[in-house]
């Protein structure tokens, strides 16, 4: 799977290292950035980020931010992005389970390397469920995209 990743001067240091797990994880990372911890805004890089999403079918993004609150509410303004801010491992996988989330965002304030590689393992291995109630929610959500 392609796994388009970025962060903010606040997510820089604990995206980097998340870029080579995913690596080894066995999946293609596009790194957008940002390359170094310079002051960048978060809705920036994440326009950035899921423009290059929306272009990639089947895709997924991380977004690493301070809180990964910031980037979660800029993704959300973008058609066919569902993103949700992980710090549990629960909710890592069950977001895409039961919502297709396609950005999982985390904050590199809030959590250390160890338990945001379990949170990307978890994000990555999950698909999303075929059962009808939650095809037929996320649905509503494109239909809730498309009215905007
Ligand atoms: O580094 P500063 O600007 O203090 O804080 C940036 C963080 O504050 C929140 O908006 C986002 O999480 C962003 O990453």
């Amino acid at each position: 799977m392609l796994i388009i990743v970025g962060s903010d001067h606040a997510g820089f240091p604990l995206k980097a290292p998340l870029v080579d797990y995913i690596k080894s994880l066995g999946h293609e990372v596009e790194d957008i950035g940002s390359f170094d911890e310079q002051p960048v805004d978060f809705p920036d890089i994440t326009r950035q980020l899921t423009s290059r999403l929306q272009h990639e079918q089947g895709g997924r993004g991380l977004l690493v931010c301070g809180t990964g609150v910031g980037a979660s509410i800029a993704a959300n303004k973008v058609r066919g992005i569902r993103a949700a801010v992980c710090h549990d491992i629960h909710s890592a996988h069950q977001s895409v389970e039961h919502d297709n989330v396609n950005v999982m965002c985390i904050g590199a304030q809030i959590v250390g390397l160890w338990l945001a590689k379990d949170l990307v393992s978890a994000f990555l291995k999950a698909d999303f469920s075929t059962d009808e109630e939650f095809r037929r929610r996320v649905a509503k959500l494109a239909e809730m995209d498309a009215e905007r």
